[in-house]
C-alpha cells in the first residue's frame, strides 16, 4: 500500500508565505486525525494533498487564484505558494513531489488575482540527485504521481480527496454520474482492451492467447 508521510505547506490559503510561516504535518500510521476550530485550515490540508497528487486546484478557488495566500493581505503584488509532499510507493520507495505556484494581483479595478504554476518536481532521494529528479510536462508529472500512488486520477479526485463542495456528485444528473463511475472503474480502458482482444481473435486465435498472457503480466 502507498502511504503519505509528510506535508509542507507555504503560502496557501491562510498559511502565510513569509519565512517561518510554513507548516509541516507528519502523518502517522494507521490513522491521522486532523482536528481544529472552524477556519483553522483542515480543508486546506486536504486540498494541498489533492493538489500535490493530482495538480487539481480546489473548486470555487477562481482557477487556483484563491488557493494561494491572498497577496492583498500584506499589500504585495504577488504571493508565492508551495506544497511539498513525501509519499512512499507500494515498494516503500520515498518520492517527494514539490509544486510551486504564484498568485499575482491584477492592476484592474476588480483587483482579483491570477494563478500560475511555477514548477513541478518529483524527487526520489534514494536514487541520487541526477537520476532521481524529474521535471517534465505537468500532465506527465500528474500521471507519474498516480503511478506512484497506485491509483487513478479519477479515484484520487472523486473518492479519496473528494472536496466537501463536490461531495454530492453521486446525486448529480445521470449523464455526469455515469461519466464519473466510468472513470473510477476504468470502463473506457476496459472496453478498449476488450475491443482489441476481440479484433485479434477474429484475425488469429493463436495471437489471442499471447495477447491475454501479455495483459496478465502487465
Ligand atoms: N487565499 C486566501 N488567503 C488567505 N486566507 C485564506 C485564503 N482562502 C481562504 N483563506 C482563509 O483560510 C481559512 C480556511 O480554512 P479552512 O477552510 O481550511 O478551515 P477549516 O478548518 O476546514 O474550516 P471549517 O471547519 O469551517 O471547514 C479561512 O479562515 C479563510 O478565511
Amino acid at each position: 500500500m502507498s502511504t503519505l508521510d509528510k506535508l509542507l505547506i507555504r503560502g496557501i490559503r491562510s498559511f502565510g508565505s513569509q519565512t517561518g510561516d510554513e507548516q509541516q504535518i507528519s502523518f502517522v500510521s494507521p490513522l491521522t486525525l486532523i482536528v481544529g476550530v472552524n477556519g483553522s485550515g483542515k480543508t486546506t490540508i486536504i486540498e494541498c494533498l489533492k493538489y500535490a497528487l493530482t495538480g487539481e486546484v480546489p473548486p470555487g478557488s477562481d482557477r487556483g487564484a484563491g488557493f494561494v495566500h491572498d497577496p492583498k493581505i500584506y499589500q504585495f503584488s504577488e504571493c508565492l505558494g508551495q506544497v511539498k509532499l513525501n509519499v512512499k510507493d507500494i515498494k516503500g520507495t520515498t518520492h517527494i513531489v514539490t509544486r510551486s505556484m504564484k498568485a499575482m494581483l491584477k492592476t484592474t479595478k476588480t483587483s482579483k488575482s491570477t494563478f500560475e504554476t511555477i514548477d513541478v518536481n518529483i524527487y526520489c532521494p534514494g536514487v541520487g540527485p541526477s537520476k532521481g529528479s524529474m521535471s517534465k510536462r505537468v500532465a506527465d508529472m500528474n500521471a507519474e504521481m498516480c503511478d506512484i500512488m497506485g491509483v487513478s486520477k479519477a479515484i484520487l479526485n472523486n473518492v479519496i480527496f473528494c472536496h466537501q463542495e463536490d461531495s454530492s456528485w453521486p446525486l448529480d444528473e445521470q449523464k455526469k454520474v455515469k461519466e464519473k463511475f466510468d472513470a473510477i472503474f476504468g470502463t473506457t480502458e476496459y472496453n478498449r482492451v476488450i475491443d482489441k482482444v476481440v479484433g485479434i481473435i477474429s484475425e488469429s486465435p493463436f495471437a489471442c492467447s499471447i495477447c491475454i498472457f501479455r495483459c496478465e503480466i502487465q
